[in-house]
């Protein structure tokens, strides 16, 4: 799991606020999967529409081109993701999201969940994105702009939203690298590159090898 701050500026999350207006809302239970359906309760945004279909493109190309979303999750493709909102009394009990989203050539494996938030965490109380990991449970409750991207294989709730609402994005993303564990490996690789890129002079053998290292192991693990 990775938190990821400020993929959005205050701009945009106010152009944005500004967009949800003018949605034509629907129940959340029509993009569930069936036992996902049970226990969702929420609002989901039409995105069908010129505005709707623009906030999305606007937000899904911040998630895409942000240097951290690239390393931690190698992503292949994306599904395309959703808008919720969840007022008093919603709530999303715990479920697993669909291993497999999308028809013909959108078709994808979910590898990788994220919520990227849109309301300031003061503006609703309840409404924490809390995610069971072996160990123990992780809640997270974000400032607007931020995003936390999680493993698809756990299983997952939105506690109650109790007064207020929570406006959030939320999408799916099959990774090029299959394997978590090989995948943590290489987000290690990639850090490792960029801070030695700032200690060893550009075209050095030791920033050689690393980028030789961190390519062969993309060419040995990678779905393509
Ligand atoms: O609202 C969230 O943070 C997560 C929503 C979720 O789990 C889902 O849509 O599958
Ligand atoms: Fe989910």
């Amino acid at each position: 799991m990775i938190v990821i701050e400020n993929i959005l500026g205050q701009d945009v999350l106010t152009e944005v606020a500004a967009a949800l207006r003018e949605l034509r809302w629907e129940d959340g239970r029509n993009t569930a999967g069936a036992t996902a359906r049970r226990v969702k309760r929420n609002q989901q945004a039409d995105l069908s529409s010129r505005t709707g279909s623009k906030v999305r493109e606007v937000l899904l190309e911040a998630v895409k081109r942000h240097p951290v979303v690239e390393a931690y999750a190698r992503p292949l493709k994306f599904a395309p993701p959703l808008i919720s909102c969840s007022g008093e009394g919603d709530a999303y009990g715990l479920h697993i999201d669909n291993p497999v989203m999308g028809k013909g050539d959108a078709r994808l494996r979910t590898d990788l969940s994220f919520t990227l938030f849109l309301s300031p965490p003061e503006s609703y109380d309840g409404g924490e994105l809390e995610i069971e990991t072996v160990f123990k449970t992780e809640s997270v409750k974000l400032p607007a702009g931020s995003m936390v991207i999680y493993p698809s294989t756990e299983l997952h709730r939105v506690t109650p939203v109790t007064s207020g609402e929570r406006f959030v994005f939320v999408g799916w993303i099959q990774s090029a690298i299959k394997d978590a564990a090989q995948r943590a490996i290489l987000f290690d690789v990639t850090n490792l590159k960029a801070g030695l890129a700032r200690r060893f002079p550009p075209g050095s053998p030791e920033l050689l090898t690393l980028a030789k290292t961190e390519s062969n192991l993309i060419r040995m693990w990678s779905d393509i």
